[in-house]
């Protein structure tokens, strides 16, 4: 008879690993190493799906030469004392979920740059895992991201794996970020606006069937509805745009020059689909966009992400507690 998988904490499971996989970030704030971090990142036909022909000379003399350098100061400029912000998250929200499931062995893996994502689950198999599950950092899923960490996870052999598609919806997360922003509120005082601020995407591929801003949609509501908001109260837009083909819209900086246009003096901005901070949070939205919309008379306030919270923890560890109590061990 196949018995359901435990994973309650009177049931060790010695032979099982939850790894979170985030993006990934260049492993110091220089031109090297960012060049290094680009080009394994972009890359990876699910980010960039051009053809070879075209893409590989517009990247390489191009993109990566003359991005390298500016995108490395822009590292510099949040770069924590123990690495960049999103390495250091994604470590710290990896022992708080270890703290949460201590029956389990947790840690924490990139899809691009250290630790490898690929190398990861061949030593686990090598330490005698025998059950991988593979949780994506990203709320929404995406081809480009989380399909990207299956892929990886489809090719490694030996090891019975699964991965969690998104957890956009999960109630203890949309508790846990709407939590975050009732905290800052009465921390810095009631807000005016709420903008949901979502990582871009081509339209192309939104078109091609990606459920990405669907789930987006569906994120930021369930948070506004969990804080009570009044439909006019909040804003879903997208940034981080990379690249000259149409992205998602509207974008997240134009949507503060229209708040600001209508009089809108104070923005909270929350970036639900990261998971941990990360240069995409702490430099575009909290320092330029915060800047931009000073010179506009208004005053952005940045909610940060959930990183390594208790909240965040807990909420990870329900999602890996149903995942494995409904997994069936495989057949020997
Ligand atoms: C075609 C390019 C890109 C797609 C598609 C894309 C999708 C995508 N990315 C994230 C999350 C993150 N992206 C981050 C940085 C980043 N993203 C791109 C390009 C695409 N992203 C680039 C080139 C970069 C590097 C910085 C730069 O050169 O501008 C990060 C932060 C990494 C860090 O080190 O802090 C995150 C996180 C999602 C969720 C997503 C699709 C939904
Ligand atoms: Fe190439
Ligand atoms: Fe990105």
């Amino acid at each position: 008879m196949r018995m359901p998988a435990t994973a309650s904490n009177d049931a060790p499971a010695a032979d099982t690993a939850v790894v979170l996989v985030n993006l990934g970030t260049p492993d110091a704030a220089n031109t090297a190493a960012v060049r290094r971090y680009l080009a394994e990142f972009l890359h990876d036909r699910r980010v960039v799906d051009m053809s070879r022909w075209l893409w590989c000379p517009l990247l390489h003399f191009a993109i990566l030469p003359l991005r390298s350098g500016k995108v490395a100061h822009k590292y510099a400029s949040v770069w924590l004392p123990e690495g960049s912000p999103l390495a250091v998250h994604t470590r710290r929200l990896a022992e708080a979920l270890q703290r949460e499931l201590p029956q389990l062995r947790v840690i924490h893996a990139m899809r691009y740059g250290q630790p490898s994502w690929r190398a990861t689950l061949q030593q686990l198999r090598e330490q005698g895992i025998k059950r991988v599950l593979a949780l994506p950092l990203y709320p929404q899923y995406s081809t480009t991201t989380t399909a990207s960490v299956g892929d990886v996870l489809d090719a490694a052999q030996g090891l019975d794996k699964r991965l969690v598609h998104d957890y956009h919806a999960d109630p203890d997360w949309v508790a846990a970020v709407a939590e975050s922003i009732r905290r800052h509120r009465a921390a810095h005082g009631p807000g005016e606006h709420l903008l949901f601020s979502f990582h871009g995407l081509p339209q192309r591929l939104a078109a091609a069937g990606d459920p990405y801003p669907r789930q987006c949609e569906a994120s930021a509501r369930a948070i506004a509805q969990a804080l009570g908001l009044a439909e006019d109260a909040w804003t879903l837009s997208y940034q981080s745009r990379f690249g000259r083909e149409p992205w998602l819209e509207p974008a997240t900086a134009d949507t503060l020059t229209a708040l600001a246009a209508r009089g809108v003096r104070q923005v909270d901005v929350v970036a639900p689909g990261f998971a941990v901070d990360c240069l995409e949070t702490l430099e575009e939205v909290a320092m330029m966009l915060a800047e931009d919309f000073a010179a506009r008379g208004g005053k952005l306030r940045y909610v940060p992400c959930l990183n390594e919270s208790p909240a965040h923890a807990q909420a990870l560890a329900g999602i890996v507690r149903r995942e494995l109590a409904g997994w069936l061990p495989a057949d020997p």
